[in-house]
């Protein structure tokens, strides 16, 4: 069979005649009047419409984030809807400053129905609408164009008398807005759409500019790309009289997914208030999203009006709860995965981006401005935990960043390709996710570092107690080295210590030009492990309370050093390996390293911790097999 032509079955839209428009180099500069229309047209498009407790829980939520205009129901489509406005008038659910919104058709009785619904309500809007366009009018109604301008006129002349009696204070009191729809305003020619609202507004004869006749001009549904809704506002704007005597509402829907564009474009155009719903409920493929809209606007330097989304998940919660509709995890700013970078070279750039950010915060530049974070999470109550996960896709960045997260260690950039190899290799052996708490686990049995958390994570060599003393250099003797003070360069030391291997002691000494080589001395000395240095670095740690305080026979001083070691297998095999193999492979071939870390108040015991510690990794070579029973023990 050929392919379908889609070009002789579907026709394209008409693009708006309007050589001059404006709005394509405009820029918004503030928030739009947002209302929320989760309550109607998000619930009559649910497959269960909401209970009269989710409503109110919707309700209460709605009026918690800050929606001022709240289009609470279809009060004649059912008991649930009229009672629903019955409750939270006659229960005084709603704030002095919101106003009511309910949606009525051109219909006599439903119009009735709906007046009786919000008597001795405070702030109500009457919202009537009947479809305009000639799909509709001539298949669903079977009316003309004047026919269709008759209506209108004449419900609204209904709904202005309406008004009048229950504005009475014996009736009420309640003071009205009216809101006008031409439902399918899109589809409609835009010189009769503009021609049937200006009768409206006659008929009505209550707007002025401190009352404004609001005049929605949905996109009931979307047929046409965002610049094309932008055109038709820009029209309407331009063409109807009394402009500053109408609010100009958008409704748009997102059957073509570009319901947010059509919205922002429609403000540039001229639109002064939005309807839509959390995260984007609503006929079909939904309303246009008020969350996305507002947080485009929030990352824009702009505030949102009265919204206050900085509790996302609350919003999340409630919403999916009440419209039994899950969040997909990459919804713009509230979806789970949102601000998770599982990737390396991602992860990489938000590591360094965050330090780079935090060195311009010191000199006053607040300016957020990270790496594939377009809104700092917090601003939506999310923590930093969630930025980078890693995964098999993941690089030493990211490892990196959850360790200096989790334990306030800045690992020294080789020590990062090192562990970030093992992380690796665990992610493979056990095919999942590394979460922070797995790195956390892993890092510390690895590197045998005894966390408050964690334990004690000891490995084979354990140093229980140690006197470094200044000794005489090779030739000349240790009461040389005294009677001179020690001070003469090269200094050279003695290390004396107590050192639990496998849990034995063992008293051990050995000779350096410091105290990090006179203890590998007394390593080979007296355990026969053979080791070089290759790298060193330290650190204050500035996050108390991560690991124990003490170390035996230290200097105490108030903060904690964090020191990292390399070692290289010195043993003469392992030597003769390295030199066969760059002998054989033509180059340099480097040998392995392997990273010890320690932590202590004293610097010095810092420095012989991490020494042990990479000397156990490279006697016993496990470092992966430990990683993963850390990971998997727990
Ligand atoms: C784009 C939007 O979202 S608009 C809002 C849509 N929301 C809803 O429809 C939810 C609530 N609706 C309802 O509960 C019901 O549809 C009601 C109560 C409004 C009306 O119910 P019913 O009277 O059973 O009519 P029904 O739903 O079938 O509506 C279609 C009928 O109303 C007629 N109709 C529609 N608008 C008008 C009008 N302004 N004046 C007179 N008749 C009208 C249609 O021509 C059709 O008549 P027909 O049955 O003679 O062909
Ligand atoms: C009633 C109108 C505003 C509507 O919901 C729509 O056209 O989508």
């Amino acid at each position: 069979m050929p392919p379908m032509n889609p070009g002789t079955k579907y026709a394209p839209y008409e693009p708006v005649n309007l050589p001059n428009r404006q709005w394509p180099s405009k820029v918004q500069r503030t928030a739009p009047i947002w209302t929320s229309v989760d309550l109607r047209d998000g619930n009559q498009a649910l497959i269960n419409p909401m209970s009269q407790q989710q409503k109110l829980r919707f309700f209460q939520l709605l009026v918690h984030v800050g929606f001022k205009e709240i289009e609470v129901a279809f009060p004649s489509s059912s008991d649930t809807d009229f009672g629903f406005v019955r409750t939270i008038i006659e229960q005084k659910m709603i704030p002095d400053d919101v106003w009511i919104q309910v949606l009525t058709p051109a219909r006599e009785e439903l119009i009735r129905r709906t007046f009786e619904s919000v008597k001795g309500a405070k702030n109500v809007i009457m919202h009537m609408y009947n479809a305009t366009s000639p799909l509709f009018r001539n298949v669903v109604f079977g009316n003309s164009q004047e026919q269709t301008i008759d209506l209108a006129v004449q419900h609204t002349k209904l709904v202005t008398k309406l008004m009048d009696e229950y504005s009475k204070p014996e009736n009420g009191g309640t003071n009205f807005r009216y809101e006008y729809s031409p439902e399918t305003y899109t589809q409609t020619e835009l010189d009769f759409a503009v021609r049937l609202c200006e009768q409206v507004r006659v008929a009505y004869g209550k707007a002025s500019s401190t009352n404004k006749i609001i005049f929605n001009l949905p996109a009931t549904v979307e047929i046409g790309p965002p610049n094309h809704y932008a055109d038709q506002i820009e029209y309407f704007c331009n063409n109807i009289t009394k402009r500053e005597e109408i609010t100009v509402s958008l409704h748009p829907h997102n059957d073509r997914g570009c319901a947010v564009a059509a919205a922002e474009m429609g403000l540039l155009a001229g639109g002064d208030r939005i309807e839509g719903c959390l995260l984007g409920n609503g006929e079909r493929t939904g309303n246009v999203d008020i969350v996305t809209l507002a947080l485009n606007q929030f990352c824009q330097g702009i505030q949102p009006g009265p919204l206050d989304l900085s509790d996302i998940q609350s919003v999340v919660d409630v919403v999916s709860n009440c419209n039994d509709i899950p969040v997909h995890p990459r919804h713009p700013y509230a979806g789970e995965l949102v601000f998770t970078a599982f990737s390396g070279s991602h992860q990489d750039a938000i590591k360094k981006g965050f330090h780079a950010q935090a060195q311009r915060k010191e000199k006053g530049d607040h300016v957020w401005s990270i790496p594939y974070l377009p809104i700092d999470p917090a601003d939506l109550g999310a923590t930093y935990e969630a930025v980078i996960r890693v995964n098999s896709q993941s690089g030493k960045g990211g490892v990196a960043y959850l360790v200096a997260q989790s334990l306030g260690l800045d690992l020294p950039r080789r020590m990062q390709v090192a562990f970030y190899q093992v992380i690796q290799e665990v992610a493979d052996r056990t095919g999942r996710e590394m979460t922070t708490d797995d790195i956390t686990r892993a890092f510390t049995q690895t590197y045998h570092v005894p966390s408050l958390a964690l334990g004690k994570n000891e490995g084979s060599m354990v140093l229980k107690s140690f006197r470094i003393t200044d000794d005489a250099p090779p030739g000349l003797n240790g009461d040389a080295a005294a009677a001179n003070g020690g001070t003469e360069t090269p200094r050279y030391v003695r290390f004396n210590g107590v050192v639990a291997r496998n849990g034995k002691p063992h008293d051990i000494e050995g000779r350096g030009n410091g105290p990090l080589s006179a203890l590998l001395d007394a390593l080979d000395a007296a355990f026969g492990i053979s080791a070089n240095v290759r790298e060193y670095s330290e650190h204050v740690i500035d996050r108390p309370g991560v690991f124990a305080p003490a170390a035996p026979g230290a200097t105490k001083t108030k903060a904690q050093a964090a020191a990292y070691v390399e070692l290289v297998d010195a043993s003469p095999k392992a030597v003769a390996e390295a030199q066969s193999a760059t002998t054989n492979g033509g180059g340099a071939v480097r040998q392995e390293g392997w990273w010890g870390v320690g932590i202590d108040v004293d610097i010095t015991a810092s420095t012989l911790k991490a020494v042990l510690s990479a000397a156990c990794n490279l006697e016993s070579k496990t470092a992966v097999e430990i990683a993963t029973k850390a990971v998997e023990q727990k």
